[in-house]
């Protein structure tokens, strides 16, 4: 067992429509020292042009470079090359592994990747999702969005948007647009160009700053660009009679706020009723709860569609705010009827809580449905 293997291992996921520019920064990637250690799974189908990538071929389908890195690419389950990869830490024919970083094919849906990462129990507790980045190809980026729903999804689920090929772009005004767009999509995402950026620092996006090894909460829950999440996307953009954008309006993202300490049981009531009534709509939530039981340590709320990572704890608030604040991003997800269920959960007393199984037995009990 090599001592270096330091579970959780950080996976990172790049997503980007077709041409976005994912295997020009892979390219940059695998050169950065900085970023030595990194396997880079390339989740694709038919040929991939990573041959240039290539330093030496290994005989079974993971290629070591000559800095540490790994490369492979998956035509099969991306889970099994996951499985296989902690297989080779544990019995040391690898031995270091600090982060993985995911490619998803360029057409796809990202949500069904982030699923099986967080979904699959031989590896939930090997691996944690760090964050997903967006790549947006600032020149086709608009009309990739209006031409297909699951760019508007990469998008919508990105912790982070990088915008690439803006050195192709003369037009300030259109830039600017562009941005203002994937704003409205997912309001929470901070937006960088590719260009003159660290490699490495545009993949470091999750909740740990892995350089100080804390918790940057607000970056995480997207506060540090907009406090303010009520009623981004969805009907802000109704008035604007755009058909062009018909798939941005029905993405959107808002935040359940709750000052207090909350018990345990409120909150994986919530939880439960939420991801089985809503989760299909939900493509993403993250957030942070001050438990009743144990006010000083707040738990980290961090999920995809019915998927919940394992709850974590943080050893300490990382500012001043306490309480609870969950950052939801749906497609078409009703906004009124989650704040109420979240209202019906929060603001009763834990023991005024209907008992779950006769909530969970009884449709017509659920608030607003
Ligand atoms: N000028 C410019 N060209 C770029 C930039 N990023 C990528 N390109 C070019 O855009 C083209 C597509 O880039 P790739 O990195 O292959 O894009 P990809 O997202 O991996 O594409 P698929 O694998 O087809 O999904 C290549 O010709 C790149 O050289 C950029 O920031 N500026």
């Amino acid at each position: 067992m090599s001592q270096q293997a330091a579970f959780p291992i950080p996976v990172s996921v790049l997503t980007g429509f077709l041409g976005a520019g994912k295997t020009t920064l892979l390219n940059r990637l695998l050169k950065d020292p900085e970023l030595a250690d990194t396997a880079v799974i390339i989740n694709e189908f038919g040929d991939v042009a990573i041959d240039h990538l290539l330093v030496e071929k290994a005989s079974d389908g993971i290629i070591e470079l000559s800095d540490g890195c790994l490369c492979c690419t998956v035509r099969g389950e991306l889970v099994d090359t996951l499985a296989d990869l902690v297989d080779r830490l544990q019995t040391g024919r690898i031995q270091r592994l600090a982060r993985v970083v995911i490619e998803t094919t360029g057409l796809a849906d990202p949500v069904p990747v982030l699923q099986s990462i967080m979904g699959h129990p031989a590896l939930i507790h090997a691996f944690r999702l760090d964050g997903v980045i967006s790549l947006v190809d600032a020149v086709n980026g608009s009309m990739t969005l209006d031409a297909h729903v699951e760019a508007v999804k990469q998008v919508a689920v990105a912790d982070r948007i990088v915008l690439t090929k803006s050195d192709l772009v003369d037009d300030a005004d259109w830039l600017d647009a562009l941005k203002a767009r994937l704003t409205r999509i997912n309001p929470g995402a901070e937006i960088r160009e590719v260009e003159g950026a660290a490699v490495a620092r545009l993949l470091q996006c999750g909740l740990y700053d892995p350089t100080t090894k804390t918790a940057d909460v607000r970056r995480w829950l997207g506060e540090a660009a907009d406090g303010d999440h009520h009623h981004h996307g969805g009907d802000d953009h109704h008035h604007h009679h755009d058909h062009a954008h018909r798939h941005d309006a029905r993405v959107g993202s808002f935040s359940l706020v709750h000052a207090g300490a909350l018990p345990f049981s409120t909150v994986e009531m919530f939880l439960d009723l939420l991801l089985s009534t809503q989760g299909d709509k939900l493509l993403r939530i993250k957030g942070i709860v001050e438990l009743a039981e144990d006010p000083l340590r707040p738990l980290v709320i961090h999920g995809v569609q019915k998927m919940l990572h394992p709850p974590a704890r943080l050893p300490a608030w990382p500012d001043e705010v306490r309480g609870t604040r969950l950052v939801l991003i749906g497609i078409d997800l009703p906004q009124d009827y989650v704040e109420r269920l979240f209202a019906a959960f929060v603001n009763k007393p834990a023991i005024d809580t209907p008992d779950r199984e006769a909530m969970e037995n009884n449709p017509l009990a659920i608030a607003g449905r």
